[in-house]
């Protein structure tokens, strides 16, 4: 097999770092894995996956705004991460920038022009042309999705760390989505944020407005949401919306840099950590997810095994070597 680097999907993509995921048919992201490669002579002659992968936003024109499709396949990438147990970390960031007109974006949230009264709607085919699908276009079989909100639950509850690199544009539900994320970090040039829910009649009463106001405190998530006044990259460093800004040039290689640091850590511990950071926000949910994996721990202990054992040989479990610890 002839190795090769992958095409580029974006300006601020270093195809060095990633090999593309085979299997998907992707038209609205791209999906990449991190490898390590060693060359001769200018030719790749090796190839080792790293834990780490790359999902990105691939509808730059619309400043990545996600239709039904896109959210399928953006939950399709990242249930796959999670299932992937030599996966660690998960980078979502958005290519760019748009042909039309150079502009970046991370993801400018649910794409307003196949928004119908139920929701967002699929698309019927009969255009291929991105900059045609309009609410004419629109497939009337399939009722309107609001799906975005499982993806938004998928990247809170997955054991792994997704790091949001804001390479433009977070608006709307796009806003939302670096809420969600574990960590961020944002273009100086480029990262701008804005969450317009309000101005097109939607509203993340979920985690998008409850985190918020985690992160920066209550009075100026309503300042975010109830003036949806834009804001920059230095301004969401400095509020908590992000962790850091740095140069655009630099921004895929900082995120790259997190995630590099965080799959040097316990897989064990980096999943604990992030259920308990969720467990008190989540409720209940929070406590069940928190609690499997306490339970997948105690799977692992020669006192549960004994349960088992004692169940299938047909005998009183002998509980006497297990201490009752305080
Ligand atoms: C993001 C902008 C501020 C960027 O402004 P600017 O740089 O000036 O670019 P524009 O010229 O406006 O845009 C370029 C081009 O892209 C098109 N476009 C941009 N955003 C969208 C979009 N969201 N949908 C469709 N098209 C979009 C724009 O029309 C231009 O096209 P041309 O053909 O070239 O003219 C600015 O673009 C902007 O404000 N965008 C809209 C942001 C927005 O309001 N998004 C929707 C918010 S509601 C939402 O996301 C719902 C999500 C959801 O599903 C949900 C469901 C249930 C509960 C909660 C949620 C949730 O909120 O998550």
């Amino acid at each position: 097999m002839t190795l090769s680097l992958p095409v580029s999907v974006s300006e601020t993509f270093d195809p060095s770092r990633w090999r593309e995921v085979d299997g998907f048919p992707l038209s609205d992201i791209t999906y990449h894995r991190g490898v390590e490669r060693s060359f001769e002579g200018g030719a790749i002659v090796s190839e080792r996956d790293l834990p780490i992968v790359r999902i990105a936003f691939n509808r730059p024109e619309v400043r990545n705004a996600f239709r039904p499709e896109t959210v399928d396949e953006l939950y399709r990438a990242l249930d796959h991460a999670r299932l992937t147990p030599d996966v660690g970390a998960v980078i979502l960031t958005g290519n760019g920038p748009s042909a039309k007109d150079g502009g970046w974006a991370f993801c400018s949230g649910g794409d307003q022009r196949i928004r119908g009264n139920d929701g967002y709607r699929y698309d019927g085919g009969e255009t291929s042309a991105e900059h045609a699908k309009t609410r004419d276009t629109i497939n009337p079989q399939k009722a309107g999705r609001l799906h975005i909100l499982e993806v938004q639950r998928l990247i809170r509850t997955m054991p792994k760390v997704v790091i949001a690199a804001v390479s433009g544009w977070a608006a709307g539900g796009g806003h939302s989505l670096n809420v969600v994320c574990d960590l961020s970090i944002a273009s100086i040039e480029h990262g701008r944020f804005k969450q317009t829910d309000a101005d097109v009649g939607s509203f993340d009463g979920g985690y998008g407005s409850a985190l918020l106001a985690r992160q920066v405190g209550d009075k100026r998530a309503r300042e975010i949401f109830f003036l949806a006044r834009e804001y920059s990259a230095g301004d969401a460093a400095s509020w908590g919306v992000v962790n850091e800004a740095v140069p655009h040039a630099e921004l895929e290689a900082k995120a790259w840099e997190y995630a590099e640091t965080v799959i040097g850590k316990s897989p064990q511990a980096i999943r604990m950590l992030k259920f308990a950071f969720n467990l008190a926000d989540d409720g209940i949910a929070g406590q069940q997810v928190f609690a499997g994996e306490a339970t997948r721990l105690a799977y692992m202990t020669a006192e549960a095994v004994e349960g088992r054992d004692s169940f299938l040989e047909k005998r009183a479990p002998d509980w006497s070597p297990f201490p009752y610890y305080a």
